[in-house]
């Protein structure tokens, strides 16, 4: 094996969504990265597509040249990495460890890494295609070029923004779940169209184009979205009628609860 920069423990979707960006751009060469993945179908999938190392041995991430270390497992089996990886990690060099768990505290992160640099993040699918949005929030022991080796590596897949460690949960239940609302969003529109005939071929792009074309529109002018709905809404129109509809069946209620239900559900899987 070559020398190893970069260990991921999780090759799942949000680990992968990384790990194209990182190679795509060059960040790290495939020789340097090493993926920790129980499942061996995962484990060859990883090692074809994108010909990096892989291993289903957690405590192989930390090798002496190793300078990041990202978790990218679920939040449940946390505790069981954390316990698996106790012996090995007083015994290397002190890699960045990046989280992205949802929920997981710093506090948590530090008590299973201690003296470790940590940087908590939360990212989103869209990472994937290089469109997404991830808060990040450094622990006790982070200085200025792990604060920067984080940016950069997010960068990649999106927008990168710096909030408080309070306000994890609530971006959590924003941006991290975000994603699906918009999905289930696109898919109803869609269902709305075939509701009212059209092919559900047609119906699907004109949902999915709508919903880009307006995040597209109010990104690039930055105009307030209730400036936008201002401006499609004519007097007496169809769009209007198609609002108040909307409004009866308590459409923003429905979005608010959502975020502050996820934002709850985070701070469940924190405690
Ligand atoms: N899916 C999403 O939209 C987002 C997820 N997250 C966070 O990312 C983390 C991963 O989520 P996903 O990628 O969606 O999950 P996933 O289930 O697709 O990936 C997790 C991977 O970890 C592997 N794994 C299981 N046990 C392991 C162990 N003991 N050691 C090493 N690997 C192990 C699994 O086989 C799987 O491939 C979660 O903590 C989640 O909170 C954060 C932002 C967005
Ligand atoms: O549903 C979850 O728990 C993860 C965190 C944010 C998006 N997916």
């Amino acid at each position: 094996m070559t020398t190893i920069k970069f260990g991921l423990i999780g090759g799942g979707v949000m680990g992968e969504a990384l790990l194209t960006r990182l190679i795509a751009r060059k960040i790290y060469q495939r020789s340097e990265v090493l993926v920790s993945e129980p499942q061996t179908s995962r484990q060859g999938f990883l090692e074809d597509e994108y010909g990096v190392n892989v291993t289903a041995d957690n405590r192989l991430v930390f090798t002496p040249t190793t300078e990041v270390v990202f978790l990218a497992v679920k939040p449940q089996v946390f505790s069981a990495i954390a316990q698996e990886l106790a012996d090995v990690i007083t015994t290397v060099s002190k890699p960045l460890v990046i989280s992205i768990l949802a929920g997981v505290t710093l506090n948590q992160l530090e008590a299973a890494f201690p003296h470790f640099p940590i940087i908590r993040a939360m990212p989103n699918t869209p990472a994937t295609v290089g469109a997404g949005v991830t808060a990040i929030c450094p622990g006790a022991y982070t200085k200025a070029n792990h604060h920067e080796t984080a940016k950069l590596l997010f960068s990649a897949v999106g927008e990168v923004v710096e909030v408080s460690e309070n306000l994890m949960d609530a971006v959590t239940g924003l941006s991290g779940s975000g994603p699906a609302y918009v999905a289930l969003a696109i898919e109803a529109l869609a269902d709305g169209g075939v509701a009212a005939g059209l092919p559900r071929t047609i119906a699907n792009q004109l949902a999915l184009q709508t919903v880009l074309g307006t995040a597209k529109f109010l990104h690039e002018t930055k105009i307030h979205p209730a400036e936008l709905k201002d401006r499609v809404t004519s007097p007496g129109g169809t769009t209007i009628a198609g609002v108040a509809q909307l409004e009866r069946a308590g459409f923003r209620s429905a979005l608010i609860e959502a975020v502050k239900a996820a934002t709850a559900r985070s701070q469940e899987l924190g405690k």
